[in-house]
Parts: structure tokens; sequence; C-alpha cells
């Protein structure tokens, strides 16, 4: 039987399957944390301008290959931006050129979504186009209608979106990304073969108390915003169940600490500086650290049908102290769980 507490930990090097990178000199100052911890990375297409052709996505790719720290050999997965006018040739030209998959952010729903989709039923020739070229749809899950609760976007955009989705793309490849809720990880279970979620770091270790303890904590806002500790262990519970349709996604979304801690602060929390780290503690809490390489390393690559990685990162048990705050180009980056002493480090 495998040791339940082993005091090293050593997996196929993992990726992270949701991540954003930014550009100019965030990209540069974030890049070595997820080429250092990931083989390869989903990069999120938010950017101001939002990355919307083909084009773009590959000058973006370009410039993130050279960010890569000397030696690294990362590997950024190129995604377009849906809004209401993308043209389903561009998803050939996509696919021809090696983007992955595309992000659809509901109008307003979070950073950088001014640009998204009003009305999904804008957008059926391309998710046509989508389905036949087995292109992966990647979805911010809320609904943007105000009458809905804050904490409730998630459920209903279950039932206003994707249930009425899924019946018309029967097919279609769909991430749930950053899962936030009971009934999501309830939806994504039994949603069949073509229906995924990724699970990010801050959702799977915090409940919503955590945004109001000692004060206000805005390092802690993100979107969609953390959810009620029974949400928290449905999602513990899903990502430790060894199910193939849930992956490890950060949604480390780097925000300058200024603009986080100001009125009206930004949403995103920063993990990729110790994320398999943060993950490890999840699943060692739950028992199941022999169930962390498959979520980390195997049902991401499977899902996409890429090829599994084959190098290999070791962490061990070990208490150390994660900085506080990193260098953001011309500002400051406060890590998640910045300042605060972690069980797991992975070894260089
Ligand atoms: N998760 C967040 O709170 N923010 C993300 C956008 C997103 O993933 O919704 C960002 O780009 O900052
Ligand atoms: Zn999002
Ligand atoms: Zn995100």
């Amino acid at each position: 039987m495998a040791d339940a507490r082993p005091d090293t930990l050593t997996l196929t090097r993992p990726d992270d399957w949701h991540l954003h990178l930014r550009d100019g000199a965030a990209l540069a100052a974030v890049l070595p944390d997820s080429a250092r911890q990931f083989a390869r990375a989903i990069v999120m297409p938010n950017l101001k301008p939002p990355v919307t052709t083909t084009a773009q996505a590959l000058a973006y790719r370009d410039r993130i290959l050279a960010a890569r720290p000397a030696g690294s050999d990362f590997q950024p997965l190129p995604t377009l931006y849906l809004t209401d006018r993308l043209p389903p040739d561009e998803i050939v030209r996509a696919r021809e050129a090696g983007i992955v998959a595309v992000k659809m952010y509901p109008a307003g729903a979070t950073t950088n979504s001014d640009e998204g989709v009003t009305d999904l039923r804008h957008c059926r020739p391309t998710l046509e186009a989508m389905q036949r070229a087995g292109l992966p749809l990647l979805l911010h899950g809320e609904v943007t209608d105000p009458a809905v609760d804050l904490f409730d976007r998630e459920a209903v955009f279950i039932d206003r979106v994707m249930t009425p989705l899924r019946a018309d793309f029967p097919e279609l490849k769909i991430v749930f990304e950053h899962l936030t809720t009971r009934e999501g990880a309830q939806y994504v279970a039994e949603a069949g073969r073509w229906t995924a979620a990724t699970l990010t770091p801050q959702h799977l270790l915090y409940n919503r108390n955590a945004i109001f303890q000692g004060g206000l904590q805005p390092h802690l806002y993100c979107l969609p915003v953390l959810k009620g500790e029974v949400h928290r262990q449905a999602l513990v519970a899903a990502a430790t169940s060894g199910s193939d349709r849930f992956f490890l996604g950060t949604d480390s979304a780097p925000h300058a600490a200024q603009f986080k801690e100001q009125a009206g602060g930004h949403a995103g929390c920063y993990s990729a500086h110790s994320a398999l780290e943060l993950y490890a503690e999840v699943f060692d809490a739950a028992g199941a650290l022999d169930r962390l390489e498959a979520f980390a390393a195997f049902h991401g690559p499977d899902f996409y049908g890429l090829p599994r990685n084959t190098g290999r990162v070791t962490l061990r048990r070990e208490d150390w102290t994660l900085p506080a705050s990193l260098p953001f180009g011309d500002a400051t980056l406060k890590p998640l769980r910045g300042g605060q002493v972690l069980p797991w480090r992975m070894l260089p």
C-alpha cells in the first residue's frame, strides 16, 4: 500500500491549464514562476486589447517564448478570446496554427471582459466550427445579471447557459474554468466525457470567511468569488476523487498590490510562485497525495488530446515561509499565502 504521509513526492512534471501571464514588464516578472513549476500552460487571452485573432495569439506566444528565463523549455499554449463577432473561419486558421482553445468571458463578468460575449446565441456558427475542429471552449461560468446574487452566479450560469449549450453542442469540448461551487462540481461529474473543469488553489484552500477575517483581505478577492465551506469541501472532493475530468488550473492572475489594495480593488489571486506546493497541501490534508499526480499532470493533457510530459518534479515536506511580496515591474505583487508558512516545498 502507498505511504499515506510520505515526506517526499516525485511527480510527472505538471501543467497549468488556466494561467494569466499578462504582457510586457508584468509578463517578464511572473513568467519565471510558472516556468519553474510547469512544463506548459494554457495562457488566457484577456489582454488589453484582447487576443481575438490567430495572428495576435501567435505574436503573443512569441513574446512569451522570448521572455522565458535562459534554458527554460516552458511551452505557452495560446488561446483566442471569444467575442460576439469571432468569425467561424478564424477557428479553422486557429486550429491549423496550433491555438489550443477559445475562451468565453461573459461581457462584464471579470477583469478585461468588456469585449466578451453578450449572448452565446450570437456565436452559434463559431461554436459549430469549434465542435467540428475539436477546439475546446473554456468558460468563465458566471452570469452577469445584476439581479442574481453574486454568490449564486455560477449555479445560475449552469441552468441558463451551460445546460442549453450542452444540449445544442453535444460534442463540443468544454472546460468550466475555476469551478467554485458544489453545483458546479456535481454538474461536471455528471456531464459526460466532453465536459471538464479546472480547480484553483484559492478555491480549494479557502472559503468566503477568509475574505473578511482579520479585516478585509483584498488579496483573497478573485472572481468567481470564494464560496461557503460546503462548496470548498465539494471542490476538494472533486479534485481528489480521481475523476479525469477535474484538473489543475491555477487562475494565477497578477495585479499590482496597489490596485488590489485601493477602493474598487482588482480581482485575481497570484499563486504561480508556489502553486504546486499549495495543491500538495490540499491533497495532503485530504489524505489523497497519491492522486495529485494525475490531477496535476495527466487529466489535463488527456482531455486536450496533448501528450503527457516526461520530466519529473520533486516536493519535500518542509516548512518554509513564502515571501510576502515579489517584484512586479515598477510595482509589487502579493502572492497567495505570502508571508505564511507552507508545509511543502518544491526542490529546485
Ligand atoms: N480570476 C480573476 O479574479 N481574475 C482574472 C480573470 C478571470 O479569470 O476571471 C484576471 O485576469 O485578473
Ligand atoms: Zn475567469
Ligand atoms: Zn482566469
